[in-house]
């Protein structure tokens, strides 16, 4: 009897470690188990919803990335072998395979169930050059409910042949609810990047802080010659020859043609969705402009007066604290450099050029920017 007694426990504590060990692969698995199934449930609905036929087994997904330019081409033509898939989901493996997503604040996010995933950006900061572009993505990264790549992606310039996939792998994850957003300048002088930023998503917010064109060339200028001393003076390279004709093929000052490029961008997206922010208000009252922007992307509004202070070493409005720490956070030597010395009369010859473009601009935009 008692030898039967011990046998029974012997195979109960057998039993109990065994479901223990099922337990805790199951606690370990429990993101990754719940990752496969959003993607089965993701993938069929893919299949519902679309004409497209997805030959690929489900365990070994290999979706070909195909810049979108060529999406109608591949419908038409050999739909059953390619696919164009724009990702609007992560796969957790993913995330759980990035050091970068470990960190202590995802592991208390997911303890908490809350999981976050990269979406593709729903709104982006796409010019201009020396425009302030950098001020405006560091004062809104504040906000708890934007998300942004900290670097310039250039996606839709030079590297929209690695597709979306990539894309979305260089943002940053967010938890439902907030927005994701990325800042590349060249975007707004980019010919095919109001195609391809339509073409992923027709719905896109587009902010362009905009500046005096004259003083973003000088700004353009002291940012090349900061990289390679010894350039010719502005002068020589704004006008040809010595003339008082305006070398337009100069890109410092051919960016500053806003109205070229606006228009441009309005073949593909209404002018509702754009907000455009004055370079020089950002830094004279940074809180009127990060109000208006927090309004056009539907925010509450959260970072305000007491975020800012006005930093006189620097000359510029700097942060209160980061998005990072709670010291007081001024953006880089890059930003806010002094210019050089340029010849008044150059300066002016460049205003009279500049003024039509920059009547249009206003009208184009319905705004008056009072640029001399
Ligand atoms: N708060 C604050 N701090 C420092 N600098 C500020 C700020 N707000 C706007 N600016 C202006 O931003 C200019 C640089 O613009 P961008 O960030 O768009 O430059 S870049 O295109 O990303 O290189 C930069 O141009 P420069 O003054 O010529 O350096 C600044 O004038």
């Amino acid at each position: 009897m008692e030898l039967r007694r011990n046998w029974w426990t012997k195979r109960l504590v057998l039993f109990a470690c065994l479901v223990l060990t099922l337990l805790w692969i199951m606690f370990n698995d429990h993101f990754y188990i719940i990752g496969r199934l959003t993607q089965k449930i993701e993938l069929h609905r893919i299949r519902l919803t679309s004409n497209i036929h997805i030959t690929n087994n489900i365990d070994q997904i290999r979706v070909e990335e195909i810049p979108l330019d060529n999406y109608a081409h591949l419908v038409f033509t050999n739909a059953t072998t390619k696919v164009q898939v724009v990702p609007l989901w992560t796969n957790n493996s993913i995330i759980r395979d990035n050091p970068m997503d470990v960190s202590p604040k995802y592991k208390i996010l997911r303890q908490q169930d809350l999981i976050p995933a990269r979406q593709l950006p729903s709104a982006l900061i796409i010019g201009v050059k020396k425009g302030g572009t950098r001020a405006l993505l560091e004062f809104l990264r504040l906000h708890p409910d934007i998300r942004a790549a900290s670097s310039e992606v250039h996606f839709f310039d030079h590297h929209y042949l690695k597709g979306f996939h990539w894309y979305r792998h260089r943002m940053p994850p967010t938890l439902e609810g907030q927005l994701t957003m990325e800042k590349t300048p060249s975007y707004f002088v980019t010919p095919e990047a109001p195609r391809r930023v339509q073409h992923m998503n027709p719905g896109t917010k587009l902010i362009v802080v905009v500046r005096d064109p004259v003083t973003r060339a000088v700004s353009d200028y002291t940012q090349v010659t900061s990289k390679h001393p010894g350039l010719p003076k502005f002068e020589n390279r704004a006008f040809i020859n010595g003339s008082q004709v305006v070398n337009t093929n100069w890109t410092p000052l051919r960016i500053g043609v806003y109205s070229r490029y606006l228009e441009r961008w309005l073949e593909y997206f209404p002018l509702s969705q754009f907000l455009f922010v004055s370079g020089e208000r950002l830094i004279a009252d940074p809180v009127i402009e990060i109000t208006r922007v927090q309004d056009f992307l539907g925010l509450k509004r959260v970072i305000m007066e007491k975020h800012f202070y006005f930093n006189s070493t620097k000359g510029f409005p700097c942060l209160m604290k980061s998005e990072k720490s709670a010291v007081p956070h001024c953006l880089g030597k890059s930003k806010g450099r002094s210019h050089p010395f340029i010849d008044p009369t150059a300066i002016r010859r460049l205003r009279d050029f500049y003024r039509p473009f920059n009547q249009r601009f206003y009208q184009l935009t319905r705004m008056n920017f009072s640029w001399s």
